[in-house]
């Protein structure tokens, strides 16, 4: 279909030098305006005659991404022959494949001639090409990896077949649909670039050597399939979808899964392996209080704001309380709010406190929401000029959520920027003057405000200048957040430690904190390497270190990770492991494959962040990707167990079984899931602890190979296996046994000192913690940034001010 003028492109150059577009007449390449601007060439024989190809200017940085799995080795002689087909097809311009080797006796023959003219021009494509072999081969240095192994599959061979025999007379391909088959489209939507993709591999590779997982496991075939729903459990689901929304709507779902759980505002557990609080209980009635487990300092904390409360509450009209809660991870700052909700509550004054973090998983621990979600503020930052007042719908919204409350916590405030303090502010202000409340001319129009977190954590995505702390302002909101973040006055530090119980480990993450480990410090951390092979290894399998979960910065090796201790847990535990593509329609009818296609290659963040496909199994470890309730997002974050599967009701009766893993057709109906904290939702028919995940519902566009569009609507369960996470979801999680990977990734954001800190933050010490491999020394001796140096000064400052302006009598309530 290429036109004459392009005879001498070949697949490669023809896809990444050309684009398609409209030709209108003037744009032959004859015309005088066109000799100014692009070259064009219409298509051959009229195919698509209103279009034709554009070739991009010189210099343009496109680059194929080729579907599919890897290309052969060159290196083996069972795999040369394909290799060498493989090349020419792909940098030999052909109108028939047998132009390959026209002209030729033998394809051997073709391919010399062909590199004795070429090799120089492609010898970066054919280098790159073998390069996946090269870092595999030298990583692992073992005969058996996987890709090495490679052996094209007999579906393979037979597919390119089938595409040679799919020529039409004149040669051209005769329909795009027959190009792709379900393979082609499971290896699209497995794709990842290159450089993550040897990262995952990688990571692997040390969890097999050090006997974490296995290679392959066999499962049991006998199990039962999980039964198919009715049509009227279909019904069920969606009343139960509602109750969960009404829940939402109230602000309660899921109570934080700490693991000592002392952070549940619903019980008192016993306290294992941790100093009691030295002072007097409170004066709580009855019942013992939270605030009486509380340390001093987070006593001291708790009763700043109860004394608060307390003058609010006698209508002595205090002044606004602009308060920062600061500490070092696990120092219980957690906790502390958790105390403080309990206060509020036996008060009567919930509804006026309202908690949110900026990370989904940070506002679950606190049985919270996302500051965003509560004050109706898009990601992106405020659009359109009238974003204060909003829409009909979000100005309810904000009445809703921000109008009865008094007292506001923003926990892991280490990764607010300067423009969400300001654009908060300026909405909770708009909020309260609706509502003719006092604070007029006060930032947040009054409302009290409490930051909470550790500045040593992670900073804003992607801009740690936009830190409250940092002094470069871009912008007039970051400039006015700015101004309202020096307005907090009162700042509280936590310094005793409540999670580490190794005094060693404490001191090294001390130093870690400010770049300042010694050479010791640094040994300590080589001796708990897995990939040192005189290391002492846990064992991997035992009744601890089986519930290790991993930390690592890319999502290539959290997959993986996942994918292999899904099927352990099946291998070992009997059960069955599904693998659930999600539903997608276009106008209500399923997608074409060429659809499908264009769907595959998009990323989850671009498929309203439901994935292409979801492995679950009885008894998985599991977290909730997406608010479970679409108002709120409670739910985010959630970690728990997988305890029933309900399956679509028209699943066939015998699924397709690949690996020993089955292959549905459709997301299941319903999966129940137990939190590992508690949880209050009671829903008639669903056994108490447990919350029916159903598939949820996003809508995305995709543009198809003509330019149109389609609107796809995506059916999936928003969950992943939970053995795993990113280093931005391990922060605020306490975490018993913790396998930590801090490799540098070789392309994307790098390691730096604030991930190095989070990660190994999570552990309670030395005995319940591993590195998987290496990692950069500069990170434990280099201070994480100079502005958070002068910023500690300053809060160090403020925190004896305020000790000294407690402990000297002064109170609200006077
Ligand atoms: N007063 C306390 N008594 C006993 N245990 C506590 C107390 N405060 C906190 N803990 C325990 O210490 C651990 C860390 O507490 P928490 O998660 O509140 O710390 P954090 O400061 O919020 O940590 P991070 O900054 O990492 O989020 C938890 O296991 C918690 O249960």
């Amino acid at each position: 279909m290429r036109g004459d003028g392009l005879e001498d492109y070949n697949i490669l150059s023809y896809f990444c030098d050309t684009y398609e577009q409209h030709l209108s007449k003037s744009h032959d390449n004859d015309s005088e305006e066109s000799a100014r601007a692009s070259v064009r060439h219409r298509y051959k024989d009229d195919f698509r005659p209103k279009h034709g190809r554009v070739v991009r200017l010189e210099g343009h940085e496109t680059m194929p991404q080729f579907v599919g799995r890897w290309f052969p080795r060159n290196d083996r002689t069972e795999d040369r022959l394909l290799y060498k087909l493989m090349m020419m097809a792909v940098l030999k311009p052909w109108r028939k494949l047998s132009d390959l080797v026209v002209g030729f006796r033998t394809v051997d023959e073709a391919w010399d001639v062909f590199m004795d003219q070429s090799a120089q021009k492609f010898d970066m494509f054919l280098e790159n090409v073998q390069y996946f072999y090269h870092c595999s081969d030298q990583s692992a240095s073992r005969q058996e990896k996987e890709y090495a192994t490679y052996e094209p599959a007999e579906k393979d061979k037979q597919h390119i077949e089938v595409d040679i025999e799919d020529e039409d007379d004149n040669g051209v391909i005769v329909a795009e649909e027959a190009l792709w088959t379900e393979e082609d489209i499971l290896g699209a939507q497995e794709i990842e670039k290159g450089h993550e993709e040897r990262f995952g591999v990688t990571a692997m590779e040390h969890a097999f050597d050090a006997g974490i997982f296995q290679r392959h496991y066999e499962f049991d075939p006998s199990v039962p399939l999980a039964k198919r729903c009715t049509a009227l459990d279909k019904v069920q689901y969606e009343e139960w979808v509602d109750v969960l929304k009404d829940y939402a709507s109230k602000g309660v779902v899921v109570v934080n899964d700490n693991l000592d759980d002392i952070g549940s505002v619903n019980g008192h557990p016993s306290l294992p392996g941790v100093e009691p609080a030295t002072d007097p209980p409170g004066t709580g009635e009855g019942e013992p209080r939270l605030r009486d487990i509380l340390n001093t300092e987070q006593k001291l904390f708790h009763d700043i704001v109860e004394d608060h409360l307390h003058a609010t509450v006698r209508g002595l009209k205090p002044t606004q309380m602009l308060m920062i809660l600061r500490g070092p991870g696990g120092t219980g700052k957690t906790v502390a709010i958790n105390a403080l909700t309990e206060t509020f509550k036996n008060m009567g004054f919930e509804p006026q406190l309202a908690k949110t973090a900026t990370s989904g998983v940070a506002a679950t621990l606190i049985s919270g929401r996302t500051v965003h979600t509560w004050a109706g503020l898009s990601i992106g930052g405020p659009r359109g000029e009238n974003w204060v007042e909003g829409s009909v719908y979000t100005a309810q919204k904000r009445l809703a959520n921000i109008g009865p409350v008094e007292y506001l916590i923003i926990d892991e405030v280490s990764m607010a920027t300067k423009d969400l303090l300001a654009n908060l502010s300026d909405i909770v202000t708009h909020v309260r003057s609706k509502l003719d409340k006092p604070g007029e001319g006060l930032y947040f129009g009054g409302m009290n405000v409490i930051l909470c977190g550790d500045f040593h954590q992670f900073p804003p995505v992607a801009n740690g200048e936009a830190a409250l702390y940092h002094p470069k302002c871009t912008g007039k909101h970051a400039q006015k957040g700015q101004e309202i973040y020096s307005c907090f006055d009162k700042v509280v530090t936590l310094r005793q430690q409540m999670r580490v119980r190794d005094k060693r480990w404490q001191e090294l993450l001390d130093r870690l904190r400010t770049g300042s480990c010694t050479r010791e410090d640094i040994e300590v951390l080589h001796g708990l390497r897995l990939d040192i092979p005189d290391n002492p290894k846990p064992d991997f399998q035992g009744p601890e270190w089986s519930k290790a979960v991993l930390i690592t910065p890319r999502n290539s090796a959290r997959k993986r990770w996942n994918a292999s201790a899904v099927r352990q847990h099946c291998a070992v535990n009997k059960t069955r492991l599904y693998s659930c593509p999600a539903e997608d329609t276009a106008k209500g009818s399923p997608l074409s494959t060429n659809q499908r296609m264009s769907v595959a290659k998009k990323t989850t963040k671009h498929t309203g962040n439901l994935a292409h496909r979801v492995e679950v199994a009885i008894g998985m470890k599991a977290m909730v990707l997406l608010n479970i309730a679409t108002e709120a997002d409670l739910a985010n974050g959630t970690r728990g167990v997988v305890e029933g599967i309900v399956l679509d009701d028209r699943e066939d009766a015998n699924p397709t079984v690949v690996d020993g893993v089955t292959m549905l057709k459709y997301p299941p109906a319903a999966v129940f899931f137990r939190p590992s904290g508690k949880t209050n939702v009671k829903i008639d028919g669903v056994e108490d602890g447990l919350l029916p995940i159903i598939p949820t519902e996003a809508s995305f566009t995709i543009v198809l190979t003509d330019g149109s569009r389609r609107t796809v609507n995506r059916r999936q369960v928003a969950l992943t296996p939970g053995y795993a996470f990113t280093d931005y979801k391990g922060q605020g999680q306490t975490l018993e046994y913790v396998i930590v990977d801090m490799e540098k990734p070789c392309g994307g954001p790098d390691i730096n000192p604030f991930s190095a800190y989070v990660a190994l933050s999570r552990s309670r010490g030395r005995g319940t913690i591993r590195l998987l491999r290496g990692f950069e020394e500069k990170h434990f001796v280099t201070h994480p940034s100079a502005a958070l140096r002068e910023e500690d000064e300053r809060l160090d400052f403020s925190t004896v001010h305020t000790e000294r302006w407690w402990n000297e009598g002064r109170r609200y309530t006077m």
